[in-house]
């Protein structure tokens, strides 16, 4: 399904001949994802994904989501670090797209998890953090609070054909005039993941994280509004229903390897209003602009906006990490 741009065996050889990492022995498209063309690549040195960049990822930032991964996997952190080319280059060519062959991480993204898979991924979180603290590079988050008002603006032409629409619409327009009035300035600030989801972290058998995949949204912003975008991700059902007991698994295990201050819980709650708006607004705009002749099946807004309605229910931080 995701394999949007073909590469022959001949090709992919043509392009691995620019790495020191032996003859190639296998190329297999994996069907999984919905951005980018991604195939698994075998070669006599190891394993490696080899990514073709789609439309969605822009191209200018490709740089900075090499150096930041590189950065992380030198810390040791599981992250797909970039192979090099001979001539140093991580990025280059092939088919007419920008591509990147990354490291092959272990493991598998649980389908099911339990507050152990929770967690473990919330210990990894923390640890993304820290070990990204000193990296140099700056990218401003193209999916955050000062693009809400944008995002708004262009789901509106279709969401006049849906009374549904317009209602959680009329509702954001309200709801980031006030977030904007309320917004922390001055909390502990970082490169983040930024869609820190279950399918984008490996796990072994016992739950516990073996790799963190899909940078293409990380950037610079608030370590605590990453947090609560990762708990609105693994602490509810996938049709939104809260499970507190999750939610407090991931921030109790995430504060104790990176522990928050107290101006950081206590803006959990509005961070976590946010992530739900961002999350709402990028699947509605999907699902109003989808062509039912897609295969790619467009994800449910109404999962995020009932977490919304979750967490305005909600006005302690602290609240989090009980169940
Ligand atoms: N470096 C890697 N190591 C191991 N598996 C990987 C790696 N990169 C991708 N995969 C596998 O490929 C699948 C699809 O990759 P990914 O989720 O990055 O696709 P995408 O289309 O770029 O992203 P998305 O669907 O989140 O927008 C993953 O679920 C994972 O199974
Ligand atoms: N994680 C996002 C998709 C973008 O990667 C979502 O579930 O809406």
């Amino acid at each position: 399904m995701a394999v949007f741009t073909k590469v022959s065996l001949d090709e992919a050889r043509a392009y691995l001949s620019q790495y020191e990492i032996g003859d190639l022995l296998h190329l297999e498209g994996i069907e999984e994802g919905v951005s980018n063309t991604n195939f698994k690549v075998e070669t006599t040195t190891g394993l490696y994904a080899l990514t073709l960049f789609e439309a969605a990822t822009p191209e200018a930032d490709l740089p900075y989501f090499m150096d930041y991964t590189l950065h992380l996997d030198r810390k040791g952190y599981p992250a797909p670090g970039p192979a090099l080319m001979r001539s140093g280059e991580s990025i280059g060519r092939i088919n007419g797209k920008s591509c990147a062959l990354i490291k092959w991480l272990p493991g598998r993204w649980p389908r099911n998890p339990d507050v152990r898979h929770a967690a473990s991924a919330g210990e990894y979180l923390a640890k993304l953090h820290t070990a990204g603290a000193d990296f140099p590079q700056h990218r401003d988050n193209s999916m955050g609070i000062s693009v809400w008002d944008h995002l708004i603006e262009r789901c509106e032409p279709r969401a006049a054909q849906s009374a549904r629409a317009e209602a959680i619409l009329s509702d954001f327009r309200a709801e980031v005039a006030w977030l904007k009035t309320v917004w922390p300035e001055t909390l502990p600030k970082g490169a983040i993941h930024a869609d820190y989801f279950t399918d984008n972290v490996l796990m072994d058998d016992d739950g516990q994280v073996t790799g963190v995949i899909d940078y293409y949204y990380a950037c610079t912003d608030f370590y605590a509004y990453d947090l609560a975008v990762s708990f609105n991700a693994w602490g509810f059902t996938p049709g939104g229903q809260p499970l507190p007991e999750m939610i407090s698994a991931f921030v109790n295990a995430y504060h104790k390897e990176r522990p928050l201050s107290e101006a950081e819980i206590a803006a959990l709650p509005l961070f976590a209003r946010g992530s739900a708006v961002r999350f709402t607004l990028t699947r509605l705009y999907d699902l109003l602009n989808h062509d039912p002749s897609w295969v790619v099946k467009p994800k449910d807004p109404e999962a995020f906006y009932r977490r919304l309605e979750y967490h305005r229910g909600l006005n302690s931080g602290r609240r989090y990490f009980k169940s």
